[in-house]
């Protein structure tokens, strides 16, 4: 690829702007000398700057984002249960909003346990698989509603919400994925024993996919029995394909097993290219540690090799994951600061 890709950047909140700076360090050192170069315009949005002006993401902020090539997000949202976000919905009223505006029906959210890396498991054997999570759908649409609320009847429903269409696609891209990957395996995670309806939707879907794809293993877990293997045998997993709140969940734990959330990327993908994609951790901004210096901004390197991957850049991609898998495999238990990560990965893109 040759000329300019125009990246909105969205550093958000808390460890967001901290991890996202490195990320651009790396983006910065790997394309430095290159025919492609990226033209930046950043977006100061998040719980920062809705307690400043009491706006979340206004349409013309959505339009400008649209108009990019690519999509760079650090992590929005404050301390859970900060009494002045309540009702700004900041999950929702920006970062879903983007995810659902710009039809990022499939969220990519790959694990490796990266050689060198302490894993709290026995042992983990050779953990590589990529969750394919629907991002467009399930309980996050906002399809609820309370009565009686703050007495003691009051009823709260939040409703998932699985369309063929939406299911289908998503389930289409998992087992293009799988048939990429030299093991090709799928294995479909869901509730069917009880979420009978979705449930069906996206077991019937699965099986008819699956005759178009017959060197594709196909299994499936109920989302319980799925956390147990995750621990006790995440080497059994390829692709994993699965609907928005599974996804969520599972991809945190899928983070702690191999390493941390720290180390955790991902890609939401529009596949049709209509829209931008958007890059981020999986993380979000730990408002723990937010301002400490301390934060990993590995997934947040890593989430740039998924964009310049992305758009083609195979090679600047390949040597940013280099770069953090050597980086990884020397660090240790030394603790870091987040510019020290950062550093040490553009010190190795430079030799690489
Ligand atoms: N994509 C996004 O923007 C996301 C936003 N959030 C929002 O972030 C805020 C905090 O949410 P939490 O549930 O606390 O989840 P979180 O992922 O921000 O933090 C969970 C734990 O992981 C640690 N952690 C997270 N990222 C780390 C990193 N790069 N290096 C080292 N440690 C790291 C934190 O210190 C904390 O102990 C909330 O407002 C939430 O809604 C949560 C998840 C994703
Ligand atoms: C606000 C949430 C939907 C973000 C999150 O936890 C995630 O995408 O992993
Ligand atoms: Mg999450």
């Amino acid at each position: 690829m040759v000329g300019t890709v125009r990246l909105a950047v969205i550093p958000g909140d808390g460890i967001g702007p901290e991890v996202v700076g490195e990320a651009l360090k790396a983006l910065a050192a790997v394309t430095d000398g290159s025919e492609v170069s990226f033209q930046q315009t950043e977006f100061s949005l998040g719980a920062a700057r809705y307690l400043e002006t009491g706006d979340v993401m206004s349409d013309d902020d959505l339009a400008a984002i649209a108009g990019h090539d690519a999509i760079l997000l650090g992590a929005v949202g404050g301390a859970p249960g900060d009494p002045r976000l309540l009702g700004a919905n900041i999950e929702r009223g920006l970062l879903l909003k983007l995810r659902f505006e710009l039809d990022h029906y499939v969220n990519l959210r790959p694990t490796v346990l990266y050689p060198g890396v302490t894993s709290p498991l026995a042992a983990p054997g050779d953990v590589d698989f990529l969750l394919v999570r629907e991002g467009t759908e399930g309980p996050y649409v906002g399809n609820g509603g309370a009565i009686r609320v703050g007495t003691p009847h009051e009823v709260a429903n939040e409703v998932s919400v699985n369309t063929g269409y939406g299911v289908e696609r998503v389930v289409r891209y998992a087992f293009a994925a799988a048939s990429a990957r030299p093991r090709k395996r799928l294995t479909l995670v869901h509730k069917t024993n009880v979420l009978v309806f979705a449930g069906s939707l996206w077991k019937r879907t699965v099986d008819a996919v699956a005759v178009e794809f017959p060197d594709i293993t196909v299994d499936y877990l109920h989302v319980d029995a799925a956390t147990i293997f995750l621990v006790t045998d995440p080497a059994r997993f390829d692709v994993i394909v699965t609907d928005n709140l599974f996804g969520d969940i599972l991809t945190d734990l899928a983070g702690a097993i191999s390493g941390g959330i720290g180390l955790a990327a991902s890609g939401n993908i529009n596949p049709d290219g209509r829209f931008p994609s958007m890059f981020e951790p999986v993380h979000g901004s730990a408002p723990d540690i937010a301002g400490k210096g301390i934060a990993d901004p590995t997934a947040a390197i890593l989430s740039v090799a998924l964009l310049l991957e992305h758009l083609g850049l195979t090679e600047q991609a390949q040597r940013v994951t280099r770069a953090v898998a050597a980086d990884i495999a020397e660090r240790g238990d030394a603790k870091r600061s987040t510019s020290e990560v950062g550093d040490a990965v553009v010190a190795r893109l430079g030799a690489l």
